[in-house]
């Protein structure tokens, strides 16, 4: 094989009580990429379409994650890589991570498989370290081994598949504003109080729990975030009303995606959830800030070949 072309999905991380640890992959968007092997050796990055981003390898989340697979590998070819980018750097949606779990899996393809879906997180960690100045690992593992995930642990790298629920469906408001990971990072505490780490912890315990026995109710009340969701939360307009909106209407929860400013909600059925957009839709018309939204089904597969 000398050329493979997969797509990439969109990912929410955090899953409002889990910082830096859960994370669930979206279905139907997310970006594109044609990656090729080259004569010549190295990364090269000779297209992109959709979004301003950088071409030098070392500047981009793809050239680099890339980068670390093939100074592992060494192989005796290059890369080529063109990425079709659909989802907006910056949106909270794990753009970046689409384009550093993308070029590893592909490349990974086209050498016949070296590498497991953990390794191949390790590399794209790096893709991620650039963009936000943080090696997190929960846009990139829901992107690479679909469903909801959980990283145990960094060092070592551990990551738990979690079950996916039937009828679960995600909604997403995503504001024209861009809120930068790395900036939405350096606003939260160094501590937190114990009272705080105590109803965290149970709520991904719970979260956990209610995944694995199919529990939605359970699920929908595991939804909290009191560490992260106060701080971040004065960065995205409207986000109270929305989340008031969408849980009064029926939503199992809603918070914030990844860094934001996207705002997810999860709930139980196709119906339930178009309920939902509508009415997330409804309060965030009268902001006057361009957003767009969508609902898709949980992608159990996550990237895959096209
Ligand atoms: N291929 C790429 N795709 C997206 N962003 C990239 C890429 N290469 C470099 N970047 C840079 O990474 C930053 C975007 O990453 P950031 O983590 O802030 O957003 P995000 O991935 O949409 O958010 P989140 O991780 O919260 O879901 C921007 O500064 C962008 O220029
Ligand atoms: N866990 C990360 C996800 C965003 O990339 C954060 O919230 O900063």
């Amino acid at each position: 094989m000398k050329d493979i072309k997969i797509f990439s999905p969109a990912t929410v991380a955090n899953v409002s009580c889990g910082f830096d640890v859960l994370g669930f992959c979206l279905d139907t968007v997310g970006d594109e990429m044609l990656i090729r092997k080259t004569e010549n050796k190295g990364i090269f990055i000779t297209k992109i379409e959709g979004y301003d981003l950088p071409l030098k390898t070392e500047d981009n989340v793809a050239g680099v994650s890339a980068l670390a697979l093939y100074e592992d590998a060494k192989p005796n070819c290059g890369f080529e890589i063109e990425i079709y980018k659909k989802i907006k750097p910056g949106s909270g949606i794990g753009s970046s991570s689409a384009s550093a779990s993308g070029a590893v899996y592909a490349i990974n393809e086209l050498l016949g498989k070296p590498y497991n879906k953990t390794q191949l997180t390790r590399f794209a960690m790096k893709g991620e370290a650039l963009a936000s100045g943080s090696e997190h690992a929960d846009n990139i593992a829901p992107a690479l081994f679909g469903g909801f995930t959980l990283v145990k642990s960094t060092t070592p790298l551990d990551i738990l598949q979690l079950p996916t629920p039937s009828e679960l469906y995600a909604t997403i408001i995503h504001p024209q504003i861009e809120v930068k990971t790395s900036e939405a990072r350096a606003i939260l505490p160094n501590h937190i109080p114990l009272k705080d780490a105590i109803t965290q912890w149970s709520n991904v315990g719970s979260l956990v729990h209610a995944l694995h026995i199919n529990d939605y109710e359970l699920l929908g009340k595991t939804l909290n975030d009191v560490i992260v969701e106060p701080y971040r939360s004065q960065l995205i307009p409207s986000f109270d009303a929305v989340k008031k909106a969408a849980i009064s209407i029926g939503a199992l929860g809603c918070g914030i995606s990844g860094s934001g400013p996207s705002i997810f909600a999860l709930s139980k059925g196709q119906k339930m959830a178009t309920r939902v957009e509508n009415t997330i839709h409804d309060v965030y018309s009268k902001t006057g800030i361009d957003f767009y939204t969508f609902t898709c089904k949980i992608n159990t597969e996550g990237i895959k070949v096209i």
